[in-house]
């Protein structure tokens, strides 16, 4: 077979040169293209996972998992690439020889482990039976008692790096969940050549070589001054644990919208795009997104607000912030410090509220109007005055990601009564997701990362409720990014500097990127009313969240055991 012509290098200077970004969320894979001189998006197609978040039974053998397991399936994400970016190519009209370079992002910390060669050890007939096999999605909060014991031992040891991640590494990141998988199937862990990012993993389908790219080494992998965590430490919580990133991470770091490499005849094939185009290296989801969205500058915080919430902000200083996910040199965008921090659930809330909390009459009373769930709860939840509903809820039924990093937390709704609408519910898990944000924005402000604009992007600055509601509940302006797919512009952004379009992300952020500043502004009653019902919510993070002897814990316990010995 005769190798695709290898691009023109000239390709980048023509006015049509176009990039793709691909953003990989959690139920669905987005592909959007677009124009390299004015970050214009020609097109866009998204593809839902079949799998979508596999959370009760394996694939492979319909054993049912344990809880606070959330896994993925490989096949879904390479279905993306075969389905979303042909379909965004048709969309834009496009022709592929004006495609220039290939970006991606993933939700993060996505890991599995692989053979040498990056095949998933889930896709092998050997492992695929093995639920510890399979790639662990971020939301996957079963590896919390590890968690608890990296950071005991972390502090007891008086490591340097745990400052940079809040005092606290999280159970969804790397460490927490490959020492599970060490600890309760060991096996599994020696067949793992390589414990890789989901973010990382796409982009060696792309290119066909392996690559790790900074943005989740950084914030997901304890990469800090040069280093992984000593083997010394790693000792400490297991014995075969000492040598877990010299053998299954180590692999030299690319900066963000560098070149890793030229799509593969293979990936040529899947994506209709020409063989040899420049792929960029990997990133996060969330951190992708603040060159598309008017955030690379310091002090601007951006909200990539979906199925979870992540805040990235650029700070000029490093600061050591309690509770925060990490904070990486150059881990959002080269020149300053990337902080992040974020909310384990969000959309998340709203969907369980719409699946187990709205009577079948709403339900035909949205089909009727042609409207879907959250249309409807939102037009009905939008007129009445703040506080009406009498509610306060806490954010955490999925965790609290910061400040408090404790996966075993769980959420809580106070003030109901026999007069409580569905409504009202919603309304007040809406405004309990604007606290949980306040929170974060007054924790890294109280830790000296002035945050001096509120920026959100991601599938739910659609609502026009929920924005105001933040607007009022944090007394200050909300920009909106106008892409409606930020991170996938992100990545299309990074693309472009990967592909010699732009000289670097910043450069390419000015005249790809686009914010509409002030959107919506607070109002100065129903900020004083919020500001009252905030302080309720304060009261509660401080009694169901803090303290050493959680009853939130307690239920999580009872709940497991219950439910491990119902499986049994
Ligand atoms: N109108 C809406 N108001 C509030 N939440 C919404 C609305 N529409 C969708 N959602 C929520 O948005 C989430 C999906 O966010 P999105 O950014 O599209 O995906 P992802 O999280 O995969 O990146 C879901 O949890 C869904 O419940
Ligand atoms: O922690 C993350 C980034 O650091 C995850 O990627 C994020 O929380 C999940 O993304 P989304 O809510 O868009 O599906």
């Amino acid at each position: 077979m005769t190798p695709h012509p290898l691009p023109d290098p000239a390709a980048r200077h023509h006015p049509e040169a176009c990039t793709i970004g691909v953003d990989f969320g959690t139920l669905s894979g987005r592909a959007v293209v677009v124009r390299v001189r004015d970050g214009a998006e020609l097109g866009s197609a998204v593809h839902e996972y079949r799998h979508a978040v596999i959370e009760d039974r394996l694939p492979s053998t319909g054993a049912p998992l344990p809880p606070d397991w959330a896994l993925q399936h490989p096949e879904d994400w390479r279905d993306v690439l075969r389905t979303a970016v042909p379909a965004a190519l048709a969309d834009a009209g496009t022709d592929p020889v004006r495609v220039i370079g290939i970006a991606t992002d993933f939700t993060a910390c996505t890991v599995l482990p692989t053979t040498p060669d990056g095949t998933p050890l889930a896709l092998t007939p050997e492992w695929a039976d093995r639920p510890h096999a399979w790639p662990k999605l971020w939301k996957h909060h079963a590896a919390q008692e590890q968690a608890d014991r990296i950071n005991a031992l972390a502090h007891a040891r008086g490591e340097k790096w745990i400052a940079r991640y809040g005092g606290k590494i999280s159970s969804e990141w790397q460490y927490a969940k490959a020492l599970q998988v060490l600890e309760e199937d060991p096996a599994v862990y020696a067949a793992c050549a390589r414990w890789i990012e989901a973010a990382d993993w796409i982009v060696w389908q792309l290119t066909g070589a392996e690559s790790r790219n900074t943005c989740t080494a950084g914030y997901k992998g304890i990469h800090q001054d040069g280093a992984y965590p000593s083997p010394a430490f790693l000792a400490g919580l297991h014995p075969d644990f000492a040598d877990f990133p010299a053998t299954r991470l180590e692999h030299p770091l690319s900066p963000l919208g560098s070149r890793v490499g030229g799509l593969s005849a293979g990936a040529a094939r899947w994506t209709g795009l020409p063989e040899g185009i420049a792929v960029a290296a990997g990133n996060v989801d969330a951190h992708v997104a603040a060159p598309a969205a008017g955030a690379v500058e310091n002090g601007r915080m951006l909200a990539i607000m979906g199925t979870s919430t992540c805040h990235v902000l650029n700070g000029a200083a490093l600061a050591e912030v309690p509770g925060i996910c990490g904070v990486v040199d150059g881990g959002i965008v080269e020149g300053s410090y990337g902080y992040e921090a974020g909310q384990s659930a969000v959309g998340d809330i709203f969907a369980w509220w719409l699946r187990q909390g709205v009577p079948e009459h709403y339900r035909a009373e949205a089909e009727a109007a042609g409207e879907d769930l959250h249309e409807l709860l939102t037009r009905k939840a939008a007129g009445q005055p703040v506080g009406a509903h009498g509610l306060v809820a806490l954010d955490w039924m999925n965790g609290n990601r910061s400040p408090l990093v404790d996966h075993h937390l769980s959420g809580v709704v106070a003030g109901l009564t026999l007069d409580t609408r569905p409504e009202d519910v919603y309304r007040a898990l809406l405004e309990s997701t604007a606290y949980g944000t306040r929170t974060i924005v007054e924790t890294f402000e109280e830790g000296g990362v002035p945050v001096e604009e509120f920026i959100v992007t991601g599938g739910l600055k659609k609502n026009a409720l929920l924005m105001q509601i933040y607007a009022d509940v944090l007394r200050r302006p909300v920009s909106l990014g106008t892409s409606e797919q930020g991170p996938a512009l992100g990545s299309a952004i990074h693309a472009a500097v990967a592909a010699g379009a732009h000289p670097d992300v910043r450069t390419a952020a000015a005249v790809m990127g686009s914010v509409r500043r002030h959107a919506y502004l607070p109002d100065p009653a129903r900020a004083d009313a919020y500001d009252e019902l905030f302080g309720e919510y304060r009261a509660l993070h401080e009694h169901f969240g803090t303290g050493p002897d959680l009853l939130l814990h307690r239920l999580r316990r009872i709940r497991n055991t219950a439910r491990l010995a119902a499986d049994a």
